[in-house]
């Protein structure tokens, strides 16, 4: 056990919208723990260039993509008894990502059923504990679309602000209904990872709240 009280086995998982500071925040937390961290390998995905050029074509391609990389992560952490940082959520991929394009008409209901079932099928195996937390970063809609120019991954930056818009909007609504595990929410305004009274703040944070889960 560390000093924070967060349980070597414990599944950290951080949530938010595209470009919030999960990676960065991930590394940190891990670090500090001494967890391993569970990352989304962007460079290495190969249908995500090619979704944001169209929608359409390779929404569904994508989405089981993900769900199979976030099904090998979830088994390697169930195998390996925990002490993880996880860099977004499997609940992201399906109540966020899957569902607004199923709504916006660029997955068509057929692909978003089987998607779903798929998921479901996914979820009711072993290997799906609920994380001990979900750490929630939020900002406003402008610090976000800075930080997403200025890490510059040219996909993100040739996207319309409407699809980072309406991302932000259901992003918020998500996490007001969210209740799979405990949730502590972060605002980006309110820590600095390069800060070590900050990190010790967030850990602090962190342990009380999965103390409250153990008590359930
Ligand atoms: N706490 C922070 N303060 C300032 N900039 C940050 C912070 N966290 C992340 N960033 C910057 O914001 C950008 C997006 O961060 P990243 O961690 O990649 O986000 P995500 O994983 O949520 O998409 C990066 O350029 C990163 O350096
Ligand atoms: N499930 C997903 N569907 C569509 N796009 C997704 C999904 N998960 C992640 N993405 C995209 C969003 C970003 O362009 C990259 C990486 O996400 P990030 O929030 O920067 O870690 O993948």
């Amino acid at each position: 056990m560390n000093p924070y009280n967060i349980p070597d086995n414990a599944i950290i998982t951080v949530a938010g919208t595209v470009g919030v500071g999960k990676s960065t925040l991930t590394g940190a937390l891990a670090s500090r723990l001494n967890f391993q961290t569970s990352l989304e390998q962007v460079d290495q995905n190969p249908y995500l260039e090619k979704f944001y050029h169209d929608f359409e074509r390779w929404s569904f391609h994508l989405q089981i993509y993900f769900l199979a990389e976030r099904f090998k992560e979830q088994k390697k952490m169930f195998e390996l008894g925990g002490g993880f940082v996880q860099d977004r959520s499997i609940y992201e991929d399906t109540g966020i990502f899957a569902k607004m394009h199923a709504d916006q008409g660029t997955m068509s209901p057929t692909d978003y059923h089987t998607y779903t079932s798929l998921y479901e099928a996914m979820v009711m195996t072993p290997y799906f504990p609920h994380p001990h937390v979900l750490i929630y970063i939020e900002g406003s809609l402008p610090s976000i679309l800075t930080r997403i120019q200025e890490r510059g991954r040219e996909m993100e930056i040739q996207t319309d602000v409407s699809y980072w818009e309406h991302m932000h909007g259901r992003y918020a609504e998500w996490i007001n209904g969210f209740n799979a595990c405990p949730v502590l929410r972060l605002n980006i305004d309110d820590y600095d990872v390069n800060d070590p009274a900050s990190m010790a703040d967030i850990l602090m944070q962190v342990g009380r709240t999965v103390g409250d889960r153990a008590l359930v």
